[in-house]
């Protein structure tokens, strides 16, 4: 597991951790791990030229004393102070007792092997400013380091709200930041290493899962187990108009670990050409039989209205997706009040602008993307339901607070149809018997590795190919 903590949290597990340390102790140890991974990334340390962008905090401090490290290894140091009159003192004194010295040209991040961007770590406030902006532009020949937070990128969302610095390696100190695992700014921190410095930490708001936390979730039958206990999956999908996403959603469903699929919609009869282990009618959900969770909306057309209300209206947990968002988006939150069992939203990020018209919010597509983070916990909270925001770094929040990211994806998952393979298989593993945060995050990354496999030769994928790679997906996390 990946664990992010807050600015907030982290400042007081410093402040604590520090009352007991002689002075400057926690920012040696973020140097010597810094400085560390740096002298990795270049072939040799003696002779490179290493610029330091040194902001006039902390930040910049621990640049300094990394950089100092180098230069004594023989790298010739270079280091633009963005505020000369309020340099780390203690930092440039190391670095210029080592052999470094100061420079104001900006060619310097030009011509450097490497780069470490010191400006702002998790002090940073709003926009860059006018003297470090420019860096965000200037083409450069070495690898960028981002010391503890890519100068620009907000530490506590991964949102970027002007120039931001883009880096090839992230050395984050203490614990990971939400901002360096959610897009935007996940895609400005490239490669993240986590040096630990000793904090003691509070549980994370904001994790990943890893491989083994996943295949730790993921249902194992026992040799009691027949179809009827591994759960039944209701799915309440397709219309004359889109067969297809019936199709793909029970495909979905079908490798997600329930031991049956039953299919209501007006697709029976594709969805029983293409996967003839279906239980299928075109009832409803009221009337299909017994299932221990519904997933309503891929490709709803009409129905999606009555389909919502029915298999809300019954006692099992619910996934809500595509067209069922926006009825539910039309009804609002008032819909799932008082329900006995839990809600799981899948939007996508024009999904989510509508479910938070829903809410009074008017807002857009894009400007969800750039806010991930603070939508999907906006929608939990007003929906009281778990949210799945789909998109390049999915994330997941419960209405409890808790969030989970995600990012085994690829730009290859973004194809038609992809979305319903994700539903079935997240409502196939709610009827399991998991909980919707942790259906919905094994969920996400199942369909994230699958996409890779499908992908692995590096072409594009149909829905129906990630549907077929969940099966090697699953079985390479619990090999
Ligand atoms: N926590 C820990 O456990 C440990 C933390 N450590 C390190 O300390 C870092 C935090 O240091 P920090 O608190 O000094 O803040 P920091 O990120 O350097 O920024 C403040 C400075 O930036 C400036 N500034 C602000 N906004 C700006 C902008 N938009 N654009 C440009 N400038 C801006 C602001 O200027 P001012 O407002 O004062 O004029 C101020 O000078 C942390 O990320 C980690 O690297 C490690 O040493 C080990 C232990
Ligand atoms: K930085």
């Amino acid at each position: 597991m990946r664990h992010a903590h807050t600015v907030e949290q982290v400042r007081s597990a410093e402040a604590a951790l520090m009352a007991g340390l002689p002075e400057g102790t926690l920012m040696q140890r973020a140097a010597a791990g810094l400085a560390a991974v740096c002298a990795g990334l270049l072939p040799r340390v003696y002779g490179s030229r290493v610029l330091v962008l040194a902001g006039s905090g902390d930040n910049g401090g621990d640049a300094l004393f990394a950089a100092a490290r180098l230069a004594r290894r023989g790298a010739r140091v270079e280091a633009l102070l963005l505020d000369p009159a309020k340099a780390h003192a203690g930092g440039l004194a190391a670095l210029l007792a080592a052999g470094g010295r100061p420079t104001a040209d900006r060619d310097a991040f030009t011509r450097a092997d490497l780069v470490l961007d010191g400006i702002v770590g998790i002090g940073g406030r709003g926009p860059l400013r006018p003297a470090a902006a420019p860096f965000a532009e200037l083409p450069r020949r070495g690898r960028l380091v981002a010391v503890d937070v890519p100068s620009g990128v907000d530490p506590d969302t991964g949102e970027v709200a002007g120039p931001a610095l883009r880096a090839d390696v992230t050395v984050c100190f203490g614990t990971h930041k939400p901002g360096l695992l959610i897009d935007p700014g996940a895609q400005y921190a490239g490669v993240v290493h986590l040096v630990g410095i000793g904090l003691d930490l509070p549980p994370a708001p904001v994790e990943a899962l890893q491989r083994a936390d996943v295949a730790a979730l993921l249902p194992v039958p026992g040799a009691e187990s027949d179809k009827y206990r591994r759960g039944v999956v209701g799915v309440a999908a397709g219309s004359a108009r889109y067969p297809g996403a019936a199709v793909l959603a029970v495909a979905g469903a079908l490798r997600g670990g329930a031991g049956a699929v039953r299919y209501t919609g007006h697709a029976a009869a594709e969805v029983v050409r293409r996967h003839p282990e279906t239980l299928v009618t075109e009832d409803g959900p009221a009337r299909a039989g017994k299932v221990q969770a519904w997933v309503v909306g891929p490709g709803g057309g009409t129905d999606a209205e009555r389909t919502l209300r029915e298999a809300l209206d019954t006692g099992v947990p619910v996934l809500v997706d595509a067209d069922a968002l926006t009825e539910l988006a039309r009804l609002g939150p008032s819909a799932l009040s008082g329900r006995p069992a839990p809600v799981l939203l899948t939007p996508h990020a024009g999904e989510a602008a509508r479910l938070l018209a829903g809410l009074g919010e008017d807002t857009d597509a894009t400007a969800v993307a750039g806010r991930r983070l603070r939508t999907a916990r906006r929608l939990a909270a007003g929906y009281g339901a778990t949210v799945l925001l789909k998109g390049s770094t999915t994330v997941v929040a419960d209405p409890d607070g808790r969030a989970r990211v995600n990012s085994t994806g690829t730009g290859w998952l973004g194809t038609a149809g992809s979305g319903d393979v994700l539903s079935g298989l997240a409502g196939s593993l709610l009827a399991t018997g998991l909980a919707p945060l942790d259906a919905a995050s094994a969920a996400a990354h199942l369909h994230g590795l699958a996409g890779r496999h499908a992908a692995a030769p590096g072409a594009p994928i149909t829905a129906l190919d990630l549907a077929a790679a969940l099966h090697r997906a699953w079985a390479s996390l619990a090999q």
